[in-house]
């Protein structure tokens, strides 16, 4: 079985979760995907960081991240499974509001100014948290190269507005939802 075989099947056993819920947009819906149980699991993360590194192999990066706290072990994993093939991948956090004490940065972790990045979240829905950390890291001087979510749930329109290729390692088809 593939890594990407592997990761479906746990997100399918662990990560689906029915009944109504309150979207981050403020829609409702009748089903979550809840991908912390995913990217927190011990036996998921390293499948998220290698399926997420080979989804995106044909962009060139050097540093990953997203908006806190869906994007954060996204962006962990790759930088280990990166660790794990010889590639220096650096990671960052994109807080949702700027810091008011200590050094009051939006971007946590090395400077991402100049440099080449990915943005990544564990789902999208409307495309707005990831698009907030676009403008964030366009606004920091870093050169966004590409987008990409585990679960592509909508948003292709505002995704697409970005103007850089997006990726998803898998739609609401491949788990049963649509
Ligand atoms: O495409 P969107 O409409 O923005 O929805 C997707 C976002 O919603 C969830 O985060 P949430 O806002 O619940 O916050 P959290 O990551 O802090 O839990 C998820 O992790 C994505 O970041
Ligand atoms: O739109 C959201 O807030 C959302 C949908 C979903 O399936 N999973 C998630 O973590 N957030």
């Amino acid at each position: 079985m593939s890594d990407r075989e592997r990761l479906l099947d746990e997100i399918k056993n662990k990560g689906i979760v029915h009944g109504r819920v309150v979207l981050s947009s403020g829609k409702e819906a009748d089903w979550y995907v809840d991908l912390r149980r995913i990217t927190l699991d011990g036996v998921a993360a390293p499948l998220v960081g290698r399926v997420m590194l080979d989804l995106t192999e044909d962009l060139d990066y050097e540093a990953v991240g997203g908006l806190t706290l869906g994007a954060d072990p996204v962006a962990t994993s790759m930088l280990h499974a990166a660790a794990a093939r010889g590639r220096t991948l650096d990671a960052f956090v994109v807080r949702k509001a700027g810091k008011a004490h200590g050094l009051q940065r939006r971007i946590e972790g090395p400077d991402v100014a100049g440099r080449r990045v990915l943005a990544v979240e564990d789902t999208t829905t409307t495309g707005g948290s990831v698009l907030t950390a676009v403008e964030a890291l366009r606004e920091a001087g870093a050169q966004v190269v590409g987008i990409a979510t585990i679960v592509h749930r909508g948003g292709d329109e505002a995704l697409a507005a970005t103007g850089v290729p997006y990726r998803s390692a898998y739609s609401l088809a491949d788990l049963s939802l649509a």
